[in-house]
């Protein structure tokens, strides 16, 4: 099952359900099957959409197209759907003792909005104030990156990433800002180019507002 945070309830039935508050909606067989035979049916299945949208599938162009969008999602862009993707989290003794803010700002955040399957793309800014360990710099990426690459809302992509460091680093002292633009908005629906999203999670420390605004005058 998931290692993100889980609220076990039992309901009246007295049956056991997963509570996903911040954790993605995943299938309790999600990776009972290899990623060849996902990538098989996933191809089967978007040329059926785009024979019933009337593209005839034998031009050399487009034949191959229902394969390739099908290994792009298993393997590409929701490929931090499946666990075994996680990114190793390699965290060290704090033994400089540093225990000012630690910021790292402009990451890039690449991933698909679930109601729509377009993409977001935009930046996050990550500030932690360290206890007893310290993790490496190029983690902080990993763990965007591994939440993005899945179908999300912005809100959780941010809870997501937030939980992992409180998790990795053992303290709660964590900020995440996560700013994007959707293409559900920009590109199609209303169709507001300029409109950009901003969710800001934080803990600890950065409860205190003179710290959190040093943290956003950083980023
Ligand atoms: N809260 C939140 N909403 C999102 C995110 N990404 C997309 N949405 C919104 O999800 C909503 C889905 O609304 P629906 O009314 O079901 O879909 P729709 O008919 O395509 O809506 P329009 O986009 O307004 O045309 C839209 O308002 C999207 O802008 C996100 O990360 N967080
Ligand atoms: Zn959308």
């Amino acid at each position: 099952m998931q290692e993100e945070t889980e609220q076990l309830l039992v309901d009246e039935m007295g049956d056991a359900h997963i509570m996903t508050s911040i954790d993605t909606p995943l299938r309790p067989d999600a990776f009972d099957k290899p990623d060849e035979e996902k990538i098989a049916n996933i191809a089967r299945h978007f040329a059926a959409i785009m024979e019933e949208l009337g593209l005839d599938l034998t031009d050399d162009s487009l034949r191959g197209t229902p394969h390739r969008v099908a290994k792009m999602y298993v393997r590409e862009l929701f490929r931090g759907l499946d666990p075994a993707n996680r990114p190793n989290l390699s965290v060290f003794e704090n033994k400089y003792g540093y225990g000012r803010m630690l910021v790292e700002k402009d990451i890039d955040v690449s991933s698909a909005c679930e109601h729509h399957f377009l993409p977001i793309i935009g930046r996050a800014h990550v500030g932690y104030i360290a206890g007893e360990k310290v993790i490496g710099l190029s983690k902080i990426n990993r763990i965007v990156e591994y939440y993005s690459r899945r179908p999300q809302v912005q809100e959780r992509l941010t809870l997501q990433v937030f939980n992992e460091l409180k998790r990795a680093l053992s303290t709660e002292n964590v900020i995440v800002v996560v700013e994007a633009e959707h293409l559900c908005v920009s590109a199609r629906g209303i169709r507001d180019p300029h409109s950009r999203t901003t969710t800001l999670e934080y803990g600890g420390l950065f409860a205190d507002q003179k710290l959190r605004d040093e943290f956003l005058r950083m980023v």
